[in-house]
């Protein structure tokens, strides 16, 4: 079966004034259908360039090269009308600070209903009905009242909660989530984490998740890349038996208990995946 997504030797350089600096040094990873792959390192290994090359979110001065196919379709080389498709289409983005990424003025249900009103066709009524339904199965209560409120209104999780209704909505084929849960406290992140984990399996959709906690990355994904340094030095697949072979991915590994418990693997996280 083809790969959903397939990245192969992505470079990522960027301008600075000390010069050029290649930041991604050819990265490659694939994805199938419904698959989750988490990204774990250490700060400014890369995880994020890589995640934000997929959706070609990366600043102008960055000089990207290699390829990144979805579902057989160049991303880099994307019209910016193929872009536009692919990312209100294909694809939906969730960031750390929901804050940063949603407008403060406007209410969460003009928030929720925008994507399928202008480029679906969706009539105004329905969207909003559709926006409450999926508010409810992200555990939103009161979500009617919750559509009139604004993004300041409502907590860090709740917020998070709200992207995962956005995302939901725009039923794309893959999640890309981007340390979604590392400003929330320890509980609102296990909660958050369980929803999103439980509603991506439920529709079968993909995900790229990015993280520092191998741990949760254990939890929620089939298969994990270990990043140093702008490359790839490990994959694993969680597990009773996962070994690992570059000494960084020991040394992380060997950091967490869970990783003492080899034959009886528990993880934190109380997600029942049927
Ligand atoms: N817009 C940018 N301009 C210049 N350099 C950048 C830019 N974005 C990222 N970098 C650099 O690229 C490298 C990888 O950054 P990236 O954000 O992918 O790391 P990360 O693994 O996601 O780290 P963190 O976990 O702290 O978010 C870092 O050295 C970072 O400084």
């Amino acid at each position: 079966m083809a790969a959903l997504l397939q990245v192969e030797d992505l470079r990522v350089s960027f301008d600075s004034a000390a010069g050029r600096r290649e930041v991604l040094h050819g990265v490659s990873f694939g994805l199938e259908s419904g698959d989750a792959l988490g990204i774990v390192g250490e700060s400014g290994s890369g995880k994020s360039v890589s995640l934000r090359s997929i959706i070609r979110l990366l600043p102008k001065r960055a000089e990207v090269s290699g390829s990144v196919c979805f579902d057989g379709q160049e991303v880099l080389s994307m019209s910016s009308r193929q872009l536009r498709q692919y990312r209100t289409g294909d694809v939906a983005m969730m960031f750390q600070d929901p804050r940063a990424h949603i407008n403060p003025v406007r209410t969460i249900g003009s928030f929720l209903t925008e994507l399928l009103v202008l480029e679906r066709g969706v009539s105004a009524k329905d969207a909003e009905s559709r926006a409450v339904r999926i508010l409810g199965e992200v555990g939103v209560s009161s979500a009617a009242r919750r559509m009139r409120q604004r993004p300041s209104e409502l907590s860090g999780g709740l917020l998070q909660r709200v992207m995962i209704a956005a995302a939901l909505l725009a039923q794309p084929r893959i999640i890309l989530a981007d340390e979604i849960s590392t400003a929330l406290d320890v509980t609102t992140q296990e909660e958050v984490m369980a929803i999103l984990d439980e509603e991506r399996r439920q529709r079968g959709l993909a995900m790229v998740f990015v993280t520092h906690d191998l741990d949760l990355a254990a939890a929620v994904c089939d298969r994990l890349l270990v990043m140093k340094d702008g490359n790839v030095v490990e994959s694993l697949v969680p597990g009773a038996a996962m070994t690992a072979n570059d000494p960084y991915t020991i040394a992380l590994m060997e950091a967490r208990s869970w990783f003492e418990s080899t034959a009886t693997q528990e993880f934190p996280l109380a997600v029942d995946h049927g």
